[in-house]
C-alpha cells in the first residue's frame, strides 16, 4: 500500500487488525482444507460447516454443443432470462433480459416468486417468438441446494436478502416446473439446475480446457471446482466417469468460529445487523452486499473518534447501508494523489468539508477492506488449486467486485501466487457472463449426453 506515507499512524494502527499476515492466511487455508474434506467425506458431512454439496455436473463443455436453449438466472442482485444459440466455431449468441425481483417478493411466498418467474420466463419466450417452442432450460438458482440428481435440487437456506416463506427443503426445480405449468403460457424442458460459481466454471472450461475452478465474489462469494469422483463420497451417480464437480458452498466457512480470530468488532456488526445473523461469515469478508458497508463502519468509528472528518460526520455516513461498494472500486479508481471520485462520494454522503488528507485516509480504509476481501478469496482458491494438484489450473471469475474493482485481480494474482505449493501453474480469467452461459452449457452437455447414448 503506497500510499502509508501520508497516512497518519493512529489511522494506520486501526486498520491493523484488518489486514491479514501470509500466515494467517495459511492458517485459514489449513482450516478451509480441513472444512473441505469434512464436507466431501460420508461419515463427517452432516456437521461440516462447508457442505461440498455434488453437483452431478461431470463433463465439462467440448465445444460440439449446439442448439437453442434457455437459462434463468436467479441469484443475487438481478433476475435475468436468457435465449442462447450455440453454433459452429464456439459461436454463442446471447439475447437476454433482465427482469427486477421486488423486495416483497424477495422475502414474500416462495409461491409468488416463483410464479413471478415464471411469467417473466413466458414474457420473454413470447417477445421472442419462442413460446410455442419447447426449449431445454439451465436454471441457474444461486443459494445453497443438496443436489439429488442435475435436475434435483433441495434449498438449505437462503442468503444475500432473500427469504421466501415455503421453499427450504423443497426441490427447487419442482416448484418452478409447478409455477410454469400452473401459468399455462409456455412449454419447457428443464435440463439441469446449478448455480452461479458452477455455471462460471463452465463457461470458462467452453474457452480454457483446463479451468478447474468457478469462482464468485459478486454478491454473495462461493466456488465451485472440479473434485475426483473417489474423494466425493456422497456422490450416487455415475461413479465410473472420473469427475464430479462440486459447489463448496464456501460463504458459510467460520460459521462455528474458525474465521474468529481473524474477525474484527466491525465483521461482528455486519453481522449482527444482517438477516442471518450468525451465517456466511466467510462470505460476509469478502463480497459486495458488505464491502461498502464495512468501509462505512470503520469510517463512522473513525469520524467519532474524531480522527476523520474533523469529527464532523453525516446523517447519511451514520446511516446503515448508505455506502454502496461501487464506491469503493471508484475511489479507488482514483490516480495518486488526486481525489476526483472520492471527493464525489463524499459529497453524495453529505462530506463536502472533507480535506485532501480525509479523502487520503478515506481511501486508505477502501484499500484495507478490498484489500482483504482479495487476500480472503486467494486464500479460498489457493487452498483449491493446492487441493487439484494439477500442473496448471485456470480459474474462472464471475461478480462485480472482481469484474470492477479496479485492483481486485491484480491483488489476487499477486497473493495466489504466493500461496500455492511451488511448481503449479495457475491464471485467472474473468467469466463473461458465467451464470447465463453456464446453464446454457448444462443443458447444452445434458444434450450431448442424450445423443450420444441415443
Ligand atoms: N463497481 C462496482 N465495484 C464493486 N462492487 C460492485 C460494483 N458494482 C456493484 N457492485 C457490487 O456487486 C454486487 C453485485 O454483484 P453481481 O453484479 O455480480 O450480482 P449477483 O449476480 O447478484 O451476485 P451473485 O453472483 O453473488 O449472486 C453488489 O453487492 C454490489 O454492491
Amino acid at each position: 500500500m503506497c500510499e502509508c506515507v501520508s497516512i497518519p499512524r493512529e489511522i494506520r494502527e486501526r486498520c491493523e487488525e484488518l489486514q491479514l499476515s501470509d500466515e494467517q492466511l495459511r492458517e485459514i487455508m489449513k482450516r478451509l482444507l480441513d472444512n473441505i474434506e469434512r464436507g466431501l467425506a460420508r461419515d463427517t458431512h452432516a456437521a461440516s460447516i462447508v457442505k461440498c454439496f455434488v453437483t452431478y455436473v461431470q463433463d465439462l463443455p467440448n465445444g460440439t454443443e449446439r442448439g437453442k436453449f434457455m437459462a434463468l438466472d436467479l441469484g443475487g442482485t438481478n433476475f435475468r432470462v436468457l435465449l442462447i444459440e450455440l453454433g459452429e466455431n464456439m459461436h454463442f449468441d446471447m439475447k437476454s433480459k433482465i427482469f427486477a425481483i421486488p423486495q416483497h417478493i424477495m422475502v414474500g411466498p416462495g409461491k409468488q416468486l416463483f410464479d413471478h418467474i415464471a411469467d417473466c420466463l413466458g414474457a420473454f419466450m413470447k417477445e421472442h417468438h419462442i413460446e410455442h417452442e419447447c426449449l431445454p432450460l439451465g436454471f441457474t438458482f444461486s443459494f445453497p441446494c443438496v443436489q439429488k440428481g442435475l435436475t434435483k435440487g433441495l434449498l438449505v437456506r437462503w442468503t444475500k436478502g432473500f427469504d421466501c416463506e415455503g421453499v427450504i427443503g423443497q426441490d427447487v426445480v419442482e416448484l418452478l416446473e409447478q409455477a410454469i405449468s400452473h401459468r399455462n403460457a409456455v412449454k419447457i424442458e428443464i435440463a439441469g439446475v446449478l448455480n452461479d460459481a458452477t455455471g462460471t466454471l463452465l463457461s470458462c472450461a467452453h474457452k480454457q480446457s483446463n479451468c478447474r475452478v468457478g469462482l464468485i465474489v459478486g454478491t454473495g462469494s462461493n466456488a465451485c471446482y472440479v473434485e475426483k469422483v473417489e474423494n466425493a463420497q456422497l456422490f450416487d451417480g455415475d461413479r465410473s466417469k472420473p469427475y464430479v464437480l462440486i459447489n463448496t458452498e464456501w460463504g458459510a466457512f467460520g460459521d462455528d468460529g474458525a474465521l474468529d480470530f481473524v474477525r474484527t468488532e466491525f465483521d461482528r456488526d455486519i453481522d449482527n445487523n444482517s438477516i442471518n445473523p450468525g451465517k456466511q461469515l466467510h462470505e460476509k469478508m469478502i463480497s459486495g452486499m458488505y464491502m461498502g458497508e464495512l468501509v462505512r463502519l470503520v469510517l463512522v468509528k473513525m469520524t467519532n473518534d474524531k480522527l476523520l472528518f474533523n469529527g464532523q460526520g453525516s446523517d447519511l455516513l451514520f446511516k446503515r447501508g448508505n455506502f454502496f461498494t461501487k464506491y469503493v472500486s471508484e475511489i479507488e479508481s482514483d490516480k495518486k494523489g488526486t481525489y476526483a471520485s472520492c471527493r464525489q462520494v463524499l459529497e453524495e454522503l453529505g462530506l463536502g468539508h472533507a480535506t485532501d488528507q480525509d479523502c487520503a485516509n478515506v481511501r486508505y480504509v477502501c484499500q484495507v477492506v478490498s484489500t482483504r476481501a482479495a487476500h480472503l478469496a486467494s486464500a479460498a482458491v489457493a487452498t483449491l488449486i493446492n487441493k487439484i494438484q494439477e500442473e496448471s489450473v485456470t480459474v474462472g471469475i464471475d461478480g462485480s467486485v472482481y469484474r470492477y474493482h479496479p485492483h481486485f485481480h491484480n491483488l489476487m494474482m499477486d497473493k495466489i501466487a504466493t500461496l500455492v505449493t511451488p511448481g503449479l501453474k495457475f491464471d485467472i480469467m474473468l467469466s463473461e457472463d458465467g451464470s447465463g452461459r453456464g446453464a446454457a452449457l448444462v443443458a447444452a452437455v445434458a444434450a450431448r449426453g442424450h445423443a450420444k447414448t441415443a
